[in-house]
């Protein structure tokens, strides 16, 4: 494969330093595994096990190798989706590096939520990867249209498109998102048909191919699908289930950015601290009152800000609990220490 084909770009390129470019050989991270993790070179795919200054190292990343095959570092990433996990040294468990584009999929009948949907671009803009909604279940939807609009009155920039995900010719309307070396994956919620589509996407190549079995801490067994598969089209797939457990923690930006048209109208209150509940001049209630903004989406927007904030907290509390209950068993452990030494 190509360095192009693997998904390298000038943002890759540039971190180069003047030996890297003479002696580094870039590698992207195309499976991950417990202790190991499965690099693809342009001639060569090899498995590297993870070595303390590797944590963190997730599928999708982009690193440099020496001559040796030996790691040498870790290349910053354009996009990155983490799992704020609490304690620890590491503050957030990485999830997937190096999306472009991430299919957030909505089925047209009752499972249909906007709310759930503002929730899901809150996680991609936080990563930094585009978002494109996909409509499902066209085939089976009198009215396509009807939802297409509501998607579309969020954000009439977004990108959406309905489709029929069993059908090969429908499913064509991604293809633009998936041409060489664009790395895409999906998001949304249980049934709305992200398998399907995937499988129409490899065209019936089975979608465990690749994947291995291991068991979990639990002993039970489950299906590790980290990595990243090829697909017809140039495009990489980026398969990983922690991309299901994403919370919205400390994704301020990310909720801003899914809400920009609230952003911009906060701006135009007349009051700079506005509430916008009931202060004279509040550009957000003039909207409400004119149409141009939904309530719905008015409070999304703030139950997402809460919960984030609220997230982000208990995270916060968690850590500091964390470090104080590790200073009392050390503090426990050197008082029995010193006890049996007197
Ligand atoms: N008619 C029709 N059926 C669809 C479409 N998309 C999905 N389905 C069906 O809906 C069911 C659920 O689809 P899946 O692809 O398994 O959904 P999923 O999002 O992968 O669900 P999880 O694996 O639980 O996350 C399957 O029976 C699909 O055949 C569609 O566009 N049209
Ligand atoms: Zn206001």
């Amino acid at each position: 494969m190509s360095l192009h084909e693997l998904g390298w770009k000038p943002f890759f390129q540039q971190q180069l330093t003047l030996d890297e470019w003479d002696d580094a050989i870039p590698a992207r991270v195309v499976e991950q595994h417990r202790s190991v993790i499965v690099i693809q070179t342009e001639d060569e795919r090899l498995s590297l096990p993870v070595l303390p200054d590797m944590t963190g190292i997730t599928v999708g990343d982009w690193l440099l190798i020496n001559r040796e095959n030996r790691f040498s570092r870790l290349l910053d990433r354009q996009s990155l989706f983490s799992r704020k996990a609490a304690g620890g040294k590491v503050n957030s468990q990485c999830i997937a590096a190096n999306v472009d584009t991430v299919f957030i999929v909505s089925s047209m009948n009752h499972d249909f939520n906007l709310n759930r949907i503002e929730r899901f671009l809150a996680l991609v803009h936080e990563a930094g990867a585009e978002p494109v909604v996909v409509l499902t279940k066209a085939d089976l939807c009198e009215d396509p249209q009807s939802y297409l609009q509501q998607v579309r009155s969020m954000d009439a920039m977004l990108m959406v498109e309905p489709v029929n995900a069993l059908d090969t010719h429908s499913v064509k309307a991604l293809d633009s998102w998936c041409s060489m070396g664009k790395t895409i994956a999906f998001l949304g919620s249980s049934g709305v048909g992200k398998s399907t589509l995937v499988n129409t996407l490899l065209h019936r190549q089975s979608q465990t191919t690749g994947n291995i079995r291991e068991d979990d801490s639990k002993g039970r067994h489950t299906t590790t699908a980290r990595s990243l598969h090829p697909m017809s089209s140039g495009s990489l797939l980026l398969d990983t289930p922690g991309m299901r457990e994403l919370q919205l923690a400390d994704c301020e930006q990310g909720v801003e950015e899914t809400f920009a048209d609230i952003q911009r109208l906060t701006q135009q209150c007349q009051f700079s601290d506005c509430q916008h509940n009931g202060e004279p001049g509040c550009a957000i209630e003039q909207a409400i009152d004119d149409g141009q903004l939904e309530p719905r989406r008015l409070n999304n927007y703030r139950k997402l800000m809460r919960e984030q904030a609220m997230n982000a907290a208990t995270l916060a509390e968690k850590r500091a609990r964390d470090k104080s209950l590790s200073r009392l068993y050390q503090s426990v452990q050197n008082e029995s220490r010193r006890r049996k030494k007197g």
